[in-house]
Order: structure tokens, then C-alpha cells, then sequence
């Protein structure tokens, strides 16, 4: 049997379910906002589709100085070591980078003396092209100054530039013991919310993280900052859904490789190690990959695409996380950018791998549509 066909025991119901996702993808590029989409208060939606775009999504870093802009733009984005960032020199004039891979990131820095209301500014080309403004604040330090500056900065924000998201990281929050940490964040985030409310501006798009560069909360608070941005997220959220129906898989998330930021997972709870086993999966796959790898073919299929229905040529691993094996991690590579990783708990879903495989590739065929690549 080829490797991806479906075995008889499949469960057509669930099948039938994913192949109608399928069918309605004309939608997908204007997916239709669940209702808990359509009430949030978050601007969702605003990036247009990926390569294929000159429009990239912008995120603006923001905070005082030494909160750790620079660090968190080099380890997420351009792979730095989070002990190098120790020789990090001060940014002194407002950069900008950009990261290419499935999406082409662009990260602005604005230094932390810089005043951007000084009429020197031209705010407009600060602030005209963001999706989200970043703001950090060290906890390791004194933050009522910072939380002055970034409460003159949401309110400046929801009434010149209202479509942008703030999210605020509570960072470094390593160096502090577990209580410390939870009364900083606590306090920080009551304080930002009394104020706004005080102010009249209870709706203001603003959320809270605690992040540090030197784990993966860094990864997942910037994970769910550009999912905010992504137009196509609730058709990405709803067909991971339906593959972990069809498969039983407990937790699947789509990955971009070069990042390890994830760009949607199905809907249901998560836990932070669950993010962080999938994550270590990819540089573990990464690694082999170096050694063992072959090229890929080109993402366009303009020139040498080999692939087949499924894409039989894609890069895939199955491994179990403990001794028993009642827990398995399943990846696979949906094109050179993205990455398909899924935790199951099963006593042995290797009996089900052609179904599990037939179901990835009908999934893989449907972001092949929602992300009009070919
Ligand atoms: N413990 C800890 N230290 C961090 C973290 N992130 C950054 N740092 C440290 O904080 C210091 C300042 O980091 P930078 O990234 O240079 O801060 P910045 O906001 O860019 O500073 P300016 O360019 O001066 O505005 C560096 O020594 C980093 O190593 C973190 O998550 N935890």
C-alpha cells in the first residue's frame, strides 16, 4: 500500500469533516471570525498572506533602557545566544531587521531615550505600518517609571494609532523565585489596568506576558504576538482542530522552522511543556537534518518540484517521549518553512500511521490553499 493511502480502518466521519474544510477554502483568505474572534478586543487579521506579500508583519520593540529589546530581537530572530546578548552594545538610534522565512518579519527597535512625541519624530513613520507594539519592562529592576512611560504610550497609541495591538513583556523573569515572579506580574498588570480604566480606556488592545531569553517563554509570547496578526488564524485554528479530532492527537501545532515560533495550534488547553518538547523536536530534526538532509524542492514548484499528491519527499519523525511509549511526538515538514508537530498519547499510534499520514497530507493539501502556495 503506498505510504499515505488510506487504510479501511479510517474514520470516515472525521475524514469527511476535513475534506469539506477543504472544499470551503475559497474562503480562506477572508475567514469568517468565530464569534469570540469577532468580539476580542485584539486587532486580528491585518497581515496579508505570506511570501507572496510585500507587506510584512511589523513589530515595533519598545522599553527603557537595558530591558532587553536588543537581546529579544537577536534570539528569536537572528539566533544569537542568550549569553552573547551580555556584550550587547546600547542601540542608540531607532533599526530595523528583517527576518526571512515563511513570513517575512520586519523588527523595529525604538531606543529607550529616544522621546518619539518630540516634534523631531515624524510618528507617522514610526507607527504607520505596525501591527504590534512590544513593550518591555525589566522586572528584575524598578518599573514604576517604565509603567508611567508605557501608560503614556497606550493611551497615546489608542487614540492616534488604535488598531495596534500593545502586548506588554514582563521580562527576565528567570532571575526571580516563582512567588516573586507571579506578584511582579500580578502588580504590573493591575496597575496598567487601573490606570486604563481610571483613563476611560477599559478596551484598550493590551496584554501581558512573562518572558525570559533564557527559556522558551520568549518563543511563545512572540508566538501568540504575530498569531494576533495572522488573517488566516481561525481557518488554521479550526483544521488543526479537525486533524486532532480525525487522528486523536492531543495537542498539534504548526511550526515555522527557522523561528520556532508557532504560527497557530489547535484550540485546545496548553501547557508551556508541551510547547517546549515540540520546540526541542524541531532542533533535534534540525540537527539530523544537517547531516542526513537532501535539498528541498522549491516552495513556487516552478523548477525540479518532485513532490507527489502527498508530498511524499517531506521530512518526518515519529519518537516516542518516554520509556513505555505511551507518548508519542509525530513531525512533519509541510514545505522548506513549515513544520507539522503533534503530541499523542496513545499505547501505539504507529498501528495508525497510515491514517495519521493520509490526514496530514489532506491537512497539508488545505494550507497549501490557505497559503496559495503550490
Ligand atoms: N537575566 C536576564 N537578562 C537579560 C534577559 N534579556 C536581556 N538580558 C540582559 O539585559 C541586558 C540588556 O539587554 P539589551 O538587549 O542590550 O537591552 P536594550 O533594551 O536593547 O538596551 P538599550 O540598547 O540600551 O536600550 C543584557 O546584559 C542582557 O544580557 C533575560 O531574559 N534575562
Amino acid at each position: 500500500m503506498p505510504r499515505n493511502a488510506p487504510s479501511k480502518d479510517i474514520d470516515t466521519s472525521n475524514n469527511e469533516r476535513l475534506m469539506r474544510y477543504l472544499q470551503d477554502l475559497h474562503q480562506a483568505d477572508h475567514p469568517d471570525p468565530s464569534p469570540e474572534h469577532a468580539a476580542s478586543r485584539f486587532h486580528t487579521g491585518r497581515v496579508p498572506n505570506g511570501r507572496q506579500s510585500g507587506n510584512k508583519p511589523r513589530l515595533m520593540l519598545m522599553g527603557q533602557r537595558r530591558s532587553g529589546k536588543s537581546s529579544i530581537s537577536g534570539v528569536v530572530f537572528h539566533k544569537l545566544p542568550p549569553s552573547e546578548t551580555l556584550y550587547l552594545e546600547t542601540t542608540t538610534q531607532i533599526s530595523q531587521s528583517s527576518m526571512h522565512s515563511f513570513m517575512d518579519f520586519q523588527i523595529a527597535e525604538l531606543p529607550g531615550h529616544i522621546d518619539f512625541f518630540s516634534p523631531d519624530f515624524d510618528q507617522a513613520d514610526i507607527f504607520g505600518n505596525i501591527g504590534a507594539v512590544i513593550w518591555i519592562i525589566d522586572a528584575q529592576d524598578q518599573y514604576l517609571d517604565a509603567l508611567t512611560q508605557l501608560l503614556n504610550t497606550i493611551t497615546y497609541l489608542a487614540q492616534e494609532w488604535p488598531n495596534i495591538n500593545v502586548e506588554v513583556f514582563v521580562h527576565k523573569v528567570d532571575g526571580l523565585s516563582e512567588d516573586f515572579k507571579n506578584d511582579t506580574f500580578r502588580d504590573i498588570r493591575q496597575r496598567i489596568q487601573d490606570e486604563l480604566s481610571d483613563l476611560g480606556y477599559d478596551n484598550a488592545p493590551v496584554s501581558f506576558h512573562q518572558t525570559s531569553i533564557y527559556d522558551h517563554s520568549i518563543f511563545e509570547a512572540i508566538s501568540k504576538v504575530i498569531q494576533k496578526l495572522l488573517p488566516q488564524l481561525p481557518t488554521l485554528e479550526s483544521l488543526l482542530n479537525s486533524l486532532c479530532s480525525s487522528c486523536r492527537i492531543q495537542k498539534a501545532y504548526l511550526f515555522d522552522i527557522l523561528s520556532k515560533i508557532y504560527i497557530a495550534s489547535d484550540t485546545s488547553p496548553q501547557d508551556t511543556t508541551s510547547y517546549e518538547v515540540c520546540s526541542d523536536l524541531i532542533d533535534v530534526v534540525v540537527d539530523v537534518g544537517e547531516i542526513y538532509g537532501w535539498a528541498r524542492p522549491p516552495v513556487d514548484g516552478k523548477t525540479g518540484d518532485q513532490r507527489t499528491e502527498f508530498n511524499n519527499h517531506a521530512c518526518e519523525s515519529m519518537v516516542t517521549m518516554e520509556k513505555k511509549g505511551h507518548k508519542y511526538l509525530y513531525l512533519r515538514e509541510m514545505n522548506s518553512y513549515l513544520a507539522l508537530v503533534c503530541i499523542m498519547s496513545d499505547d501505539n499510534p504507529m498501528e495508525r500511521k497510515v491514517l495519521i499520514d493520509y490526514n496530514v497530507g489532506v491537512f497539508q493539501e488545505a494550507l497549501s490553499k490557505v497559503f496559495q502556495w503550490k
